[in-house]
């Protein structure tokens, strides 16, 4: 085989591996996607068939027409799934039993066999896992339809839309993300799935979150929906007490404060004089207080976005992070460019959050998983293994994000040169959603009472970012989402404060009143005070407009409802809420039945 063609072969493989980490991150998100998502994806159906046109005008490397594979696929993706893991583990045995045999029959049979396979992949709970046994033990050809399929159902709707409703329907509060078959690899959750003997799948909120955090999520007395959530203590506390402690899933620091270089861009510690550590290839100007900081960081998503070391462990990287380093520099640089000239925290925090899914996916993949590997799978598994990053924040409420074409095209960008095929995990709908969840749900960091030197963005209050903190957006240091807190809702007469001590950004939620079991916990979203130079009414509406400019709620906690109002609320810009949570949340909180029988939108 001469050199060209292997490399050629290398790539393409390595393609296959980014297409699949792609789709166990799509995954995730397409099974949850909501009523909105549809009708957008509706909207879009002009851009849909050019792209599947296109495709069909590309040369495929299985050999079968691409108008075939859309045909097949559409057809496979119109199945009903089978309903519980017993059903699942049986479909599986018999769809890659099926395609084994249809592979002995010969060339012939290689795409039904494809197509048995695909079946199976669809009801497995660690898809690349499946497909790097595909890749040893099926034949080339097949694989290579296997892969087709796979990168088609990622980048391209069902022309059919009820399909996208019948496989979110397969979704309920007791089937995680992770919802099937096994592998030599994750036997230990098949063995727990489909052993008679073994614990039933818990329902989310049952392990999340987790019982030594002495708190839980409960639904809002008086909201007969059940969808909106409240934090409920579980215990007792007296003021003063740490109700408890958490870490973020991702966080950024301040624009500013990230290129300044004295604070570690992983745990925000303030850095003495000269200790940081300076990775030397860094664009962003990241610093680091420790070599451990600096390790978490790369493995969570430095190396993805800013580095240029390998993504796949050496068995499977075959040469292809030395052939990838010149168009991962352009594509960095690119993007760290435009993320300096945003001067925003969003985009950075939701490339963090895209960048984690993919590692997490790709930490999998290690043979033999060490260290801060291992911590870093531990440190994502909140309430078990059974539950995704994107489980953590898909029941979060939000409001509308916007990410534009040229932004999702940056991303993609870094996250395709870094492993040809993960651009195919953000789209531009995606995107927005994060970015909707992240900034809606982010809490400000400050500790030491914050800083005082933030430079004026100069944007108009509306456009500018703000975070949910009681000292106010201006003190903060930095922004993270922290998956529990993001349920506490807002009082101007609040009983909890998150507290950052530490000097990080662990987040301390501390009792700032008697808080008795079975009560709501609550934190002020902003500045609550009233400053020297406003009267009591100012306060009060300078606090009002923030809630509504920022949260879009009308405040009606005691303390609003007790202290006297002119009676005009004209400017606060909302009247009732407008924040929303994924529809398929709410379906599936109002019940399995409805949520079962309720037609595509
Ligand atoms: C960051 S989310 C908090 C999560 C929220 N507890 C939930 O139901 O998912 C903010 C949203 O919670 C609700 N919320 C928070 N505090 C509230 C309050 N004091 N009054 C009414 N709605 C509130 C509003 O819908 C607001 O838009």
């Amino acid at each position: 085989m001469s050199s060209r063609v292997s490399t050629v072969l290398t790539v393409a493989g390595v393609t296959a591996l980014g297409g699949l980490v792609a789709y166990a991150v799509y995954f995730d998100y397409r099974r949850r996607t909501d009523g909105d998502f549809r009708k957008r994806l509706r909207k879009d159906k002009k851009k849909v068939k050019n792209a599947t046109q296109s495709q069909a005008g590309e040369a495929s490397a299985s050999g079968v027409g691409p108008e075939e594979l859309r045909a097949a696929l559409d057809k496979v993706r119109d199945e009903e799934l089978p309903p519980d893991p017993e059903a699942k583990e049986q479909y599986f045995m018999t769809h890659v039993g099926m395609g084994e045999q249809l592979c002995a029959q010969g060339p012939m049979f290689y795409l039904p066999a494809a197509l048995s396979f695909y079946r199976a992949l669809r009801v497995y709970p660690s898809p690349v896992e499946l497909i790097m046994i595909y890749q040893k033990t099926v034949p080339e050809p097949v694989f290579k339809i296997i892969m087709e399929l796979t990168q088609q159902d990622v980048s391209v709707p069902s022309s059919t839309e009820g399909s996208v409703q019948r496989e979110a329907s397969d979704e309920d509060e007791t089937s995680p993300t992770r919802s099937g078959p096994p592998s030599e690899a994750s036997s230990q959750e098949w063995d727990r799935l489909t052993d008679p003997g073994s614990q039933p799948m818990q329902r989310y909120y049952d392990v999340f979150p987790p019982k030594s955090m002495n708190v839980s999520v409960q639904p809002a007395p008086g909201d007969a929906s059940k969808v909106r959530k409240i934090l409920v203590a579980e215990k007792d506390f007296e003021p003063g007490d740490v109700i408890y402690k958490e870490r973020p899933i991702v966080a950024v620091l301040d624009p500013d404060l990230q290129a300044q270089g004295t604070y570690c861009s992983h745990c925000f510690r303030y850095i003495q004089g000269d200790s940081a550590i300076r990775p030397e290839s860094d664009r962003l100007g990241s610093v680091y207080c420790s070599e451990d900081c600096q390790a978490k960081a790369k493995i969570q998503s430095h190396n993805l976005l800013f580095g240029l070391d390998p993504v796949l462990p050496p068995e499977l990287d075959h040469g292809q992070s030395q052939l990838s380093k010149p168009a991962r520099e352009a594509a960095q640089s690119k993007f760290t460019d435009y993320i300096k000239k945003e001067g925003r925290s969003i985009p950075l925090l939701s490339a963090r959050f895209v960048a984690r899914q993919i590692a997490i996916e790709t930490a999998k993949m290690l043979p033999i998983k060490t260290g801060p590997v291992v911590e870093e799978l531990a440190e994502a598994s909140i309430g078990g293994t059974d539950y995704s990053l994107y489980d953590h924040i898909e029941r979060l409420r939000f409001v509308e994000g916007k990410a534009s074409e040229s932004e999702t095209k940056l991303l993609c960008d870094v996250l395709g040169a870094a492993l040809p095929g993960l651009e195919q995990s953000v789209t531009e709908e995606r995107l927005a959603t994060y970015q909707g969840k992240l900034a809606y749900n982010a809490i400000g960091v400050c500790y030491s009472g914050g800083r005082d030197d933030k430079p004026d963005s100069g944007k108009r209050p509306e456009e500018q970012e703000r975070m949910r903190t009681p000292h106010g957006t201006s003190r903060q240091i930095g922004s993270g989402l922290y998956p529990v807190s993001a349920y506490i809702t807002h009082s101007c007469a609040p009983s909890a404060s998150p507290s950052f001590s530490s000097g990080t950004s662990e987040l301390s939620l501390i009792a700032s009143k008697p808080i008795k079991k079975g009560e709501e916990i609550t934190m002020a979203y902003v500045d609550v005070s009233q400053h020297p130079d406003e009267t009591p009414e100012q306060a009060k509406r300078r606090r009002r407009i923030e809630l509504a400019r920022g949260w879009r709620f009308k405040c009606e906690c005691e303390r609003c409802l007790s202290e006297a109002t002119d009676g005009n609320e004209s400017d606060l810009g909302v009247e009732k809420d407008e924040s929303k949570v994924e529809d398929v949340v709410n379906r599936v909180e109002a019940g399995a039945e409805t949520y079962l029988t309720d037609k595509p939108q």
